[in-house]
């Protein structure tokens, strides 16, 4: 048995960049290639090995995502809320989703930002866009960075549960873009420079933006899916 799934494919146009691939239930090790023939499986993004003392030493090299260069958000209304706890770092991750948008061809006039104190205020932030401001997508960037007290586990639990059911209520793709930090030094790495998460958070909302429209119906699919989605 087969399911379908919908991944980017590079080097093709906007809406023909989504088509439905047969992966093999068990897994993406057992995938099948667009042509039929058993893909190779993928090399896992963490190896075990035996270490010193007869122990196993787990390696964890991060994998990340890959993105289509030929993410379009021409069409695309996108809302940005922003909370101000630990200013620097989302000011950082702001700045990157902005230019991201900019370079996946989302006008200014379709980004809509909005300013909270907190990353528990991000929830009802997100909502309030989705009801007034005819978003195709909402990026929540917020940064806690775990302090003496339970409050980090608090409100990373209970903002992520809530942001997670709130796209799966409106239909609307919600990004995750909530730093979850030891440190301030972890924080930083991760709001700046070629490692700035809100430029793969920017790009996941277009991405996701533009699935939402095509499955909805709401754009005709690109050829090559078309004859696949419908
Ligand atoms: N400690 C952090 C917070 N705490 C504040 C809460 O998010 C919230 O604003 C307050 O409890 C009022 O409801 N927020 C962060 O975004 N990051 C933190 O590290
Ligand atoms: C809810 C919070 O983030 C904040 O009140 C936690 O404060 P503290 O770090 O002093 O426990």
């Amino acid at each position: 048995m087969f399911i379908l799934t919908c991944r980017p494919h590079s080097a093709r146009g906007p809406a023909a960049a989504y088509r439905l691939h047969r992966v093999h239930p068990l897994g993406s090790g057992v995938s099948l290639a667009p042509s039929g023939r058993r893909a190779r499986p993928r090399a896992p993004s963490s190896i075990a090995s035996p270490g010193q003392g007869g122990s196993l030493r787990v390696q964890c090299a991060k994998e990340g995502v890959r993105f289509s260069e030929t993410l379009d958000g021409t069409s695309l209304r996108v809302g940005v809320v922003r909370s101000r706890w630990n200013e620097g770092v989302t000011e950082s991750l702001l700045e990157a989703v902005k230019r991201t948008l900019k370079e996946c061809r989302v006008a200014d006039d379709n980004v809509v930002e909005v300013e909270v104190p907190g990353a528990f205020e991000l929830p009802l932030a997100a909502r309030l866009m989705i009801e007034t401001q005819r978003v195709d997508a909402v990026v929540c960037l917020g940064c806690l960075i775990k302090g003496e007290t339970s409050h980090f586990d608090l409100i990373a639990d209970k903002a992520s549960a809530a942001l997670m059911q709130l796209q799966m209520s409106t239909q609307t793709p919600i990004v995750f873009g909530i730093l979850t930090c030891t440190t301030m030094e972890q924080a930083t790495a991760r709001s700046t420079g070629a490692n700035n998460h809100g430029i793969e958070w920017a790009k996941t909302a277009v991405e996701m933006g533009t699935v939402k429209n095509v499955m909805l119906g709401k754009w005709p699919a690109g050829k090559e899916s078309k004859k696949l989605l419908f």
